[in-house]
């Protein structure tokens, strides 16, 4: 029976691994007459990076990483800095994840897949696997290895078999285990680097790309390749560790005015889009500590990644840029994306079955039934305390669900002394109390979902129609506070912290900066003004209709969007986020810019300063 066993350091501690995040700057590949503009941003050290800021030329905002690659840094220091260490956990039956992020022709497929002449890191971190399952094997005789394959693309929000491309839309599961997986996935035994090559190649020929104005050969879906390492000792208790490795090469975001999309193609970016604007809402919602409704089921692409990010992985986030001006407020976008990533923990465990020797034919069905990507868990003969819901899936139970644990634990106590038979019965009534605990946690789970909606509705209503007219120019403080409020009340009680708090000497990220335009004091009463118009408006409209569509690409905008959104600054901000696009496209942004340079322009006074948002609320 599967087991989830927490993994804890030297001082018996759990164990808890933050997202590892890196950047990569891709060389400078524009047009040779778009040179002269030079690179819109450039490295600072192994950590550090700047960008120009689009508010005021003559600053630049700072960031810093876990890891900055620079534009020559090869595939090599890539794979050994950032994706090697993580590997020899999948040996231990722990699950580890390596994701390329980035705008469209930011070189995310050349960072996973590479090219013959510089193989990027699926193939190193493949080839890494079956090194360490040779020394493994070599200087562990009591352990065995096998090692497969399974391969999947999210296109269109539709999950497709890579390796069988005959295949339909793959639904996706939860298992009573909280394992997240799709039946009916192929999966493809290995036994050696060579054979992978064989399977891996044809099968990526398989994934969905196209050309655009910005690349060549651009992704039109996300791909996902496991690997599923699986570690069974030869003699009793049997012991079996299974790790899974996740290599992710997103689809890149993308602003549709220049890549020139239209028809199928504008449909997949919607697809894209919206499936990267989840996985922002995922980061934003881990970040605010509300995991108890961390979004996960919006998108396929937030479910699969469920264990990446703020599960039980061992997480590395690659976060491909590039330097080129027309790339600015992706790469923009992306760095933010990426500063906010950082601070997500994910709780690492061993997962482990044990189990008596069966007899040949039982072994056999039971290899059959593992072929779909699935730990072979489902063993009869249990020789250890049974399996419990991991740390991180577990709710405060109410007391209903207490005593039937208590009872599931009494009788698995039980079974340890029992002969065969009594054990069979035993095992019956266990699974039935765990099938109640299941009913129960559902059922709790409706309810907390249900409570923190009713908080936020009744939350944002009440501090926006609260505002008097004379609050208005308070408005970009205000928003924020509401913003933080609705976190606040959405926050389960008992839920472990899952953001580190900011670090005091840590670099502030351009999220944490705005910069405002102070006009002079006639054009200030005028702003002031139709702040207050704006305002009341704005109020208006969320307090009728907390959910609507962006006029650019009629994707629902949701409530928390538009505040999140006005947070950022002046009154630009205010009328943009009327038409605001939930995918973060830089139409708003450049709506933005030029609404800011058309108020600064009628003012011959104007004043530049940088304030400093109030620092994230810490738990
Ligand atoms: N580090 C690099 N060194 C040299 N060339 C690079 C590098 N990164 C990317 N490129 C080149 O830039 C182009 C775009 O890269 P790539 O296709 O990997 O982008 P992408 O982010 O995967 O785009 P999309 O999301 O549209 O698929 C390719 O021609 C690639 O070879």
């Amino acid at each position: 029976m599967a087991q989830r066993v927490a993994v804890n350091d030297a001082a018996g501690v759990k164990r808890t691994s933050r997202v590892r995040v890196a950047v990569r700057l891709r060389p400078y590949i524009g047009k040779e007459d778009e040179k002269g503009e030079g690179p819109c941003v450039r490295g600072l050290g192994p950590q550090t990076l700047e960008i120009i800021n689009w508010r005021n030329a003559t600053e630049t905002l700072q960031y810093q990483f876990d890891v900055f690659h620079g534009e020559q840094t090869t595939q090599q220091e890539v794979f050994l800095s950032s994706v090697k260490p993580i590997t020899p956990h999948i040996l231990n039956g722990q699950n580890a994840s390596v994701f390329a992020y980035g705008p469209t022709g930011a070189g995310k497929t050349h960072t996973m897949l590479g090219s013959q002449e510089h193989p990027g890191v699926i193939p190193r971190a493949v080839r890494e696997v079956f090194q360490l399952v040779r020394i493994q094997e070599r200087d562990q005789d009591e352990w065995q290895f096998s090692v497969g394959m399974s391969y999947l693309e999210i296109y269109n929000e539709k999950v497709l078999d890579l390796l069988s491309p005959s295949s339909q839309d793959l639904p996706i599961r939860e298992d009573k285990d909280k394992n997240i997986v799709i039946p009916g996935l192929t999966h493809t035994p290995l036994s050696s680097f060579s054979d992978f090559d064989a399977h891996f190649v044809p099968a990526s020929l398989n994934r969905t790309t196209a050309s655009t104005k910005l690349n060549q050969r651009s992704s039109r879906s996300h791909a996902i390749l496991l690997i599923k390492v699986v570690k069974s000792q030869r003699i009793p208790p049997h012991r079996q560790q299974t790790g899974k490795l996740y290599l992710v090469d997103l689809a890149g975001s993308e602003d549709n005015r220049r890549t020139g999309n239209q028809g199928i193609r504008l449909k997949e970016s919607g697809a894209i889009n919206l499936s990267l604007f989840t996985l922002s809402k995922v980061v934003d919602s881990l970040n605010a500590g509300a995991a108890g409704r961390v979004p996960y089921r919006d998108s396929k692409l937030t479910r699969l990644l469920q264990d990446s990010l703020g599960g039980s992985a061992h997480s590395v986030m690659i976060t491909n840029i590039a330097p080129e001006y027309k790339f600015y407020f992706d790469t923009f976008t992306a760095l933010n994306f990426a500063a906010k990533s950082k601070h997500i923990v994910n709780r690492p465990f061993v997962r482990e079955t044990v189990m008596a020797p069966v007899n040949g034919k039982r072994a056999r069905e039971e290899q059959e039934a593992g072929g779909s990507g699935e730990p072979q868990n489902k063993r009869l003969n249990v020789g250890k305390k049974a399996e419990l819901p991991s740390p991180l899936h577990t709710h405060p139970h109410s007391p209903a669900d207490s005593s039937v644990l208590d009872r599931l634990l009494a009788l698995e106590k039980m079974m340890l002394g029992s002969p065969e038979r009594e054990r069979l019965n035993l095992l019956k009534t266990v699974a039935q109390s765990r099938r109640e605990i299941q009913k129960l946690k559902e059922k709790q789970k409706e309810l907390e979902e249900k409570a923190s909606m009713l908080n936020k509705v009744a939350g944002g209503q009440s501090a926006v129609m609260g505002k008097k007219d004379s609050e208005a120019p308070l408005f970009r403080t205000d928003l924020n506070l509401l913003h933080r409020k609705e976190s606040t009340a959405a926050r389960p009680k008992k839920q472990q912290a899952v953001v580190t708090p900011l670090q005091v000497s840590q670099v502030q990220p351009l999220q944490q900066c705005a910069v405002v335009c102070k006009p002079s004091q006639a054009l200030g009463k005028k702003k002031k003004h139709i702040q207050k118009i704006c305002l009341l408006g704005l109020g208006l409209l969320l307090c009728v209709q907390p959910r609507r569509l962006c006029l650019y690409c009629r994707t629902v905008l949701f409530l928390d969007t538009i505040s999140l959104l006005c947070t950022t600054g002046s009154l630009s901000c205010v009328l943009s986020c009327f038409i605001l696009c939930p995918s973060g496209c830089s139409f708003v942004l450049s709506l933005h810019q030029i609404l800011v340079r058309s108020l600064c322009s009628r003012s011959q006074t104007v004043r530049r300063t940088v304030v400093r948002s109030p620092p994230v609320e810490r738990r």
